[in-house]
């Protein structure tokens, strides 16, 4: 057994684990104001389940990502995880101690950006992380990750000023102040131009292989097919599907193949399906571009051919690929994630 892998298993594995959480239940009392804006929300409990049974495990030294719409839930989760807000039932361990009303010692351990940032409107960037960095005992240079992050470049600007892909970097920047053990990340990548978002992923990168749990959300299939090890597909409240990229890509069928195809002119769309069978689906996208989903055999690609030599027809563009997480997420839940 190779006791330096984060999945080594003693007797205690949720001591291992960043964060371990089991049927979590999350309901709000709504305010009045919100109960009259969205009666749909609002259950026979005079309540909002916005976590309704979740479990997960984040493992120390891997990137989970929770990957879902906006509302699925993921930041309420991140929440409970943090101890910023209470479960209504079900239970969540934050490197193996209940996260609510945690030690300072545990908070200490632990890196958090939230979503809007969450920081103080009025400061200057460098000062700000500079006040953070005095309480810790061992903390980054202050310099050095501002450099690394582009921040000098905006320090004369107070946070409320800042862009959101300014403030969001900032934002890291304090989440990583103390040399965290687990780090949480709220749409991490949310407004940043490529360039930044490329630092951001390299440093989250980093963090991994210096062992740090890393659990972050996205609504941006992108970043997780980037940055994953482990995906949690969240919808409404619960996880649909778990499993790394390439489980959840392969799904039940590691065959299924997209082949589209770009022409000159109208295709006869009749004729190709007849010669095609039902195994693959003709999907028609737009104008003169074309989808073939399903089976894809090197037969199927010879009838294509041949059809189009038929109907005397040149691609301007023909691309064979395999499912997105696009896909399998519009699979799962019948609807776009976007
Ligand atoms: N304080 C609250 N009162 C009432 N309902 C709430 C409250 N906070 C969250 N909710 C509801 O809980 C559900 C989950 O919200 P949550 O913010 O966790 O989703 P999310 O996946 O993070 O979405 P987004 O991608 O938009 O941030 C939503 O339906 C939301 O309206």
């Amino acid at each position: 057994m190779n006791s330096s892998h984060p999945h080594f298993q003693l007797g205690n594995t949720s001591a291992l684990a960043a964060v371990q959480i089991d049927s979590l239940v999350k309901e709000f009392k709504p305010t009045r104001d919100f109960a009259q804006k969205n009666p749909e929300k609002i259950n026979e409990r005079g309540t909002v389940s916005a976590i309704d049974g979740l479990s997960l495990t984040a493992h120390r030294g891997e990137v989970c990502v929770l990957l879902g719409a906006n509302g699925a839930g993921k930041t309420t989760t991140l929440a409970c995880a943090q101890g910023l807000q209470k479960p209504t039932s079900g239970t969540v361990q934050l490197l193996g101690e209940n996260p609510w009303g945690a030690s300072p010692e545990l908070r200490a351990r632990v890196g958090i950006m939230l979503q809007d940032g969450g920081l103080p409107q009025a400061m200057r960037p460098i000062p700000l992380l500079k006040h953070i960095s005095s309480m810790y005992q061992n903390p980054l240079k202050v310099d050095e990750i501002a450099e690394r992050l582009g921040i000098h470049s905006f320090n004369g600007t107070t946070i409320r000023r800042l862009s959101g892909g300014q403030k969001q970097r900032v934002a890291l920047a304090a989440a990583l102040m103390g040399r965290p053990e687990v780090l949480f990340l709220d749409e991490p990548s949310a407004g940043l131009d490529p360039q930044s978002r490329n630092v951001v992923f390299e440093i989250i990168r980093e963090q991994k292989e210096k062992g740090v749990g890393i659990i972050l959300t996205t609504h941006l299939l992108d970043d997780a097919q980037r940055l994953a090890d482990d995906v949690y597909i969240v919808d409404a409240g619960t996880v649909v599907r778990h499993g790394s990229v390439q489980e959840l890509l392969a799904g039940e069928d590691s065959n299924h193949k997209r082949l589209t195809f770009t022409l000159a002119d109208k295709l006869n769309t009749q004729r190709l399906t007849d010669r095609l069978g039902s195994d693959v689906t003709l999907i028609h996208l737009s104008d003169h571009h074309y989808a073939l989903e399903g089976q894809l055999s090197p037969g199927v690609i010879a009838q294509l051919g041949a059809e189009l030599e038929q109907q005397n027809l040149m691609p301007v563009s023909l691309e064979l690929s395999q499912r997105t997480l696009e896909d399998v997420f519009l699979e799962i839940s019948g609807r776009d994630i976007q």
